[in-house]
């Protein structure tokens, strides 16, 4: 029951044939401004305020008319307070007819309300004119903008409490296999738990995802084939996961071969190396594998970039480093998962066994690639490893 080889594609072609064949309509929404931190405007968004809406101070200081000050400094003893000067705090709208603020360390009052001057500005020095700060009309965010906290604070300034950003990608997921029962059942005899599926839910909200996790489907062709087109007719990408490999339940192939075109059947090496990537109509289908490890690599590196596609956001690539192994990896093997750390200035990375306990796996922060490295590798070596999540997981390596 020898099933047939497939042709192996590198991750990097992979994931430009997927890219290139997956096409986004993304659907626009509305929403608070407030709520809209990570989103992507959909539009321009444009200033409904100007401002400051009149001149302001925009130092502390006194406000006065530079009409007066032709003299060099001024005989201010007759000079009354709220007539020939007043004091004029930053942000403050100054009167009409007054043009120029005087630094508060540039003058003294007296107990009697005196002024004295002791340096003059410019004429309309120290003053935020109309406008100044924005003017209606202008552009506050470009089109496809990730919105952050600044952002997020100029639209309010900007009098805008809407803001039209692109709907979050449904990502449908799809745990198959027998051999699995829901989380909060203790497994049976035999059995494992489905714990993709709320992995990927979370790798997808992070990436700005709206996943729909489903229930178990079984090995079955026709019940497969059914879900995957119930979830492409909701989502704009699906993870298919498990039943990747030989094994005689491991029906992924001819069930993506029924529902789209594959364009990947497989990854040169690992993890992950049995991956598939399959279009139907211009929606794209990842078929994870079922081990936790290449089913988190799956959604790294083909969901995210997808996403990003769906955003028109800029890929960013994963970061690399030159790290010392503390231990030798025998050969030949693909690829090693490897838990980097910082000492003093520089990383060293141990290698973790791929039969690992899962919670020592998952320590894994990067993968060396190792294809045709019949040797393996010695303790003490230098060799450049592949970061894996966003730097922001890995805040003790910076
Ligand atoms: N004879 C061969 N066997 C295997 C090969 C091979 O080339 N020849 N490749 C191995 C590699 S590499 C991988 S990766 C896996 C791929 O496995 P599948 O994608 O077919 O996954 P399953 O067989 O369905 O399950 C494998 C393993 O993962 C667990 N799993 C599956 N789904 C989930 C889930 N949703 N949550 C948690 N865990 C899950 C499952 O219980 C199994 O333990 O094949 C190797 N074998
Ligand atoms: O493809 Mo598997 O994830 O290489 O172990």
């Amino acid at each position: 029951m020898k099933k047939p080889e497939h042709p192996r594609t590198s991750r990097q072609e992979a994931l430009r044939l997927i890219l290139a064949r997956s096409h986004f309509q993304p659907r626009v929404e509305r929403i608070p401004v407030r709520e809209a931190l990570r989103r992507v405007t959909a539009q321009e968004t444009l200033a409904v305020n100007t401002l400051p809406n009149s001149p302001v101070s925009s130092m502390d200081g006194i406000a006065l008319k530079s009409a007066n000050l032709n003299g060099g400094i001024p005989a201010t003893d007759q000079w009354q307070n709220g007539v020939d000067f007043v004091i004029s705090n930053t942000g403050v709208g100054i009167p009409e007819d007054f043009d120029t603020v005087v630094l508060i360390e540039d003058v003294e009052i007296d107990e009697t309300g005196k002024l004295r001057i002791l340096n003059i500005p410019q004429p309309g020095q120290n003053v935020r004119p109309i406008g100044g700060i924005m003017q209606a009309g202008e552009v506050l965010v470009p089109a496809y903008c990730c919105l952050g906290p600044l952002q997020l604070g100029l639209l309010s300034t900007g009098g805008v409490d809407e803001v039209a950003v692109l709907a979050k990608p449904r990502v449908a997921i799809l745990p198959t296999g027998n051999e699995l029962v829901p989380v909060g059942y203790r497994p049976p005899r035999g059995k494992n738990v489905e714990s993709n599926g709320i992995m990927m839910e979370a790798q997808i909200k992070i990436m700005g995802g709206e996943p729909r996790l489903y229930p178990i489907t079984r090995d079955n062709p026709d019940e497969l084939v059914r879900v995957i087109q119930d979830a492409l007719a909701w989502a704009d990408i699906v993870i298919l996961n498990g039943g990747s490999s030989k094994g005689s339940d491991d029906r992924a192939i001819e069930v993506l071969e029924t529902v789209g075109e594959i364009l990947v059947y497989e990854i040169a090496y690992g993890p992950g190396k049995h991956t598939t990537l399959t279009i139907a109509g211009s929606k794209p289908i990842v078929g994870a594998v079922g081990p936790t490890m290449g089913a988190a690599c799956a959604v790294e590196w083909y969901v995210g970039p997808l996403i990003d596609k769906y955003f028109s956001q800029p890929r960013i690539e994963p970061r690399r480093l030159k790290v010392k192994l503390l231990d030798d990896i025998l050969g030949p093997i693909p690829f090693a998962w490897l838990e980097v750390q910082k000492t003093g200035g520089s990383y060293v990375a141990r290698p973790i066994g791929r039969f690992a306990s899962m919670s020592r796996l998952i320590r894994s922060n990067a993968t060396l690639s190792t294809p045709g490295k019949s040797k393996g590798y010695k303790a003490g070596e230098i060799v450049e490893v592949e970061l894996r999540y966003s730097p922001e997981w890995n805040r003790q390596l910076f």
